[in-house]
């Protein structure tokens, strides 16, 4: 149903406001701007968006209203009726107007068992088989791959309809590629060329994946034998494919061009990539491509590199409103708030215990509880490395007798770029099979990937930014399913959390009592307490002091905010958390570098654990990189290990399994003060 106006444009604002308030009208500021509403014919999933289209010469971003003097009547006339029918919102009504090919829908209804989109897949899908450019943004795990395989498929056998039946012998070229689609990281690409795949299986299209890592010459080998006519890549091998005369990987029909995680590619990191990439294709006045952008995310900033990228009469399809929240509302969101980073393995490990043993004990009565699994973010790959080394320590305990140790029966893998990509596409496959298991990972995972089953996402510490966190939570609660989040912060983080994360849903949880401990002091603790920071205690020194050392130079790395703070309390993490007597040493022109060479606490020498070309920030963070990060820890400075829990320092985990003293916050506020150290008045501002 289109809903139209004939009034001028003040009350045209208030009509619309009328006829919908559940309509969000953003803020748009252009002498030719238009915007198209439309009511969806899709009570089913509850289909309201919006399009905005059209020569777009400023998004403001933020709701703010309309700004009701900037745009004409007559445009909004031209618009609407533009896209003419009701929308479609079943996948099989897309056979019945011959709108998409039989074969293909049957991959979707029988193959995938999925029958009634989704909003955002119903807005995209429609809209982009009329030939549109879209950029699309709706919440994680809402379906947009399928939003954007769907139409780029269609495409290809609408100009070339003999491809829609499967041969017995393809004549397929691999330089007869038909649509590209680019994605920020290896295991989406490859997880995007494996839906697509599944789409394609009752066709004659050729489906290949390039990515990094991978030996080039075996997959140029299996594209020549096998041609291609959708290639899904990472922006470098991409890059690299097409400019390399060699590899006869040629595009000149391309007629699709999809940007998955498009504000990623967008980036500072990429953008220099994908604009090379765009230059290597045909132009489009000889040959008329789609471009289709999608993303949970679209900031600000965006939008102008998007008006470059796309048609001039894009449409922008938003099923999140600017200024809403961006997370999903049926994925709780919690915060444990912890004295300092030594409370970060205890207050992890009671979370798994706890959560593993309730999944447990509610499966006994419904089949239909899904058991422990859960993604736990680091923003450094050594920190990655530390935290899945200390929980492979505790799997081990009793010899991995069966159900003999405090994780069982969750497997414990990590990943972050410095795995090779073969160990990668291992790990991410063995959790995606998994039942229980924790992966210890960097943000390589944060974006798009769909893991099946996951329950709970923790993230440790402070994300790189905002969408970031966004896109972690995104990996539990997809589809149908429901799942929760989890974010563990050290008060000298708090400040930097309160602004970074305003306003979403976060509620602050006191339920964990080694997140209350404070390490520093010696406390009576109950007897549950004490084991899991004495579990904790004798894991992590059964791990090597390099570790540890490469853990720390990550995290100096990444100091930002109040770095006297951040410093002390990075110090007091070594000597609490793992029993150092002294923080690792810091070669001077290092800490000139990261710009923490006056601070007291820092333990400058030049005969430091770290070697001064070993570090650089950039490196040790799994975020930020190409393919999602090849950042790593390469610190050389292993000089043995030097006993991590000297006398001095084992008090950090003094506790023991009868309970009895230990350092903890117990002491002081007694054994029922089960409160985090930051009272709700604190947390409130999320
Ligand atoms: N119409 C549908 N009905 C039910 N489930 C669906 C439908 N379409 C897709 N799904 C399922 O929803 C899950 C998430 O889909 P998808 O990975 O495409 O989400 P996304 O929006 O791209 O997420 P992200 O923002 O994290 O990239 C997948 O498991 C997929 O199989």
């Amino acid at each position: 149903m289109f809903t139209s106006f004939r009034r001028g444009p003040a009350s045209i604002t208030r009509a619309l406001r009328a006829a919908s308030s559940s309509y969000y009208v953003p803020s748009i500021r252009s002498s030719t701007t238009s915007l198209v509403l439309r009511n969806s014919a899709a009570p089913a999933i509850g289909s309201r968006f919006i399009h905005l289209s059209s020569r777009l010469s400023n998004w403001a971003g933020q709701a703010d209203g309309f700004d009701e003097s900037v745009y004409q009547e007559e445009e909004v006339q031209k618009l609407i009726g533009h896209n003419d029918g009701p929308m479609v919102t079943k996948f099989e009504e897309l056979i019945e107007r011959d709108l998409v090919h039989p074969n293909v829908v049957k991959a979707i209804t029988k193959g995938m068992g999925h029958h009634t989109m989704t909003e955002v897949q119903s807005a995209t899908i429609n809209q982009a088989l009329a030939g549109t450019d879209i950029i699309a943004q709706a919440r994680t795990g809402t379906g947009k791959t399928l939003g954007f395989l769907v139409p780029t498929i269609q495409n290809i056998l609408k100009k070339s309809p003999e491809l829609a039946e499967r041969k017995q012998y393809s004549k397929a070229r691999a330089s007869d590629i038909r649509s590209i689609i680019i994605s920020p990281t290896r295991e989406l690409a490859e997880q995007i060329a494996v839906e697509a795949a599944k789409l394609c299986a009752h066709t004659d299209l050729k489906v290949q994946v390039a990515v990094g890592g991978n030996s080039k010459i075996a997959m140029l080998r299996k594209m020549q034998r096998e041609g291609c006519h959708l290639l899904v890549a990472t922006p470098g091998r991409l890059n690299d494919l097409l400019t390399d005369p060699r590899s006869r990987v040629s595009a000149p029909n391309v007629s699709t061009v999809v940007l998955d995680e498009a504000d990623r590619l967008l980036d500072a990191g990429f953008s220099r990539d994908i604009e090379d990439i765009i230059e290597l294709l045909p132009r489009r006045n000889e040959v008329d491509r789609q471009t289709l952008l999608f993303s949970a995310t679209v900031p600000r900033e965006v939008m102008n590199l998007v008006r470059k990228t796309l048609k001039p009469d894009f449409h922008f399809v938003q099923t999140v409103k600017p200024g809403d929240i961006a997370t999903h509302e049926k994925i709780p969101q919690r915060l444990a708030a912890v004295p300092g980073y030594e409370n970060y393995m205890p207050t992890l490990l009671e979370l798994c215990k706890r959560e593993i043993a309730k999944s447990a004990s509610a499966a006994e009565t419904d089949p239909n509880v899904k058991p422990f699994k859960a993604i736990v973010y680091f923003s450094s790959t050594a920190n990655v490395e530390l935290a899945a080394r200390i929980f492979e320590e505790l799997r081990s305990e009793g010899g991995r007798q069966f159900g003999s140790h405090p994780l069982w029966p969750a497997e414990i893998s990590q990943m972050h770029g410095q795995l090779t990509q073969e160990r990668r596409t291992k790990v991410s496959e063995r959790f995606r099979k998994a039942k229980s298991a924790i992966m210890f990972s960097t943000d390589v995972t944060a974006r798009g990937m769909d893991f099946p089953g996951v329950t709970t996402v923790i993230q440790m510490g402070m994300p790189p930014n905002r969408d970031q966190y966004v896109h972690r939570i995104g990996r539990t609660g997809r589809g149908d399913n429901t799942g929760e989040g989890w974010i563990v912060l050290a008060k000298a983080d708090m400040d930097s959390a309160r602004r970074t994360l305003r306003g979403l849903p976060i509620i602050a949880d006191s339920s964990l009592r080694t997140a209350a401990v404070d390490m520093t002091c010696d406390a009576q603790l109950p007897a549950s307490t004490a084991e899991t920071l004495s579990q904790i205690g004798e894991a992590t020194k059964r791990v090597d002091r390099r570790t540890k050392v490469s853990a720390y130079m990550a995290a100096i790395g990444q100091v930002k905010g109040n770095p006297g703070d951040t410093v002390e309390a990075l110090n007091q993490w070594t000597r609490f958390g793992w029993g150092f007597e002294e923080p690792p040493m810091v070669p001077p022109g290092l800490a000139r570098k990261l710009g923490l060479h006056r601070f007291p606490s820092m333990n400058i020498g030049s005969h430091g654990d770290a070697e001064e070309d070993d570090f650089s920030p950039r490196r040790s963070s799994g975020f930020g990189n190409r393919d999602g990060g090849r950042g790593g820890r390469s610190f050389g400075g292993d000089r043995g290990d030097r006993g991590g829990f000297s006398d001095r320092g084992r008090g950090g985990f003094g506790g023991n399994r009868d309970g009895g003293r230990g350092r903890g916050g117990f002491g002081g506020r007694g054994r029922d003060d089960r409160r985090s150290n930051f009272g709700d008045r604190d947390l409130a501002s999320f």
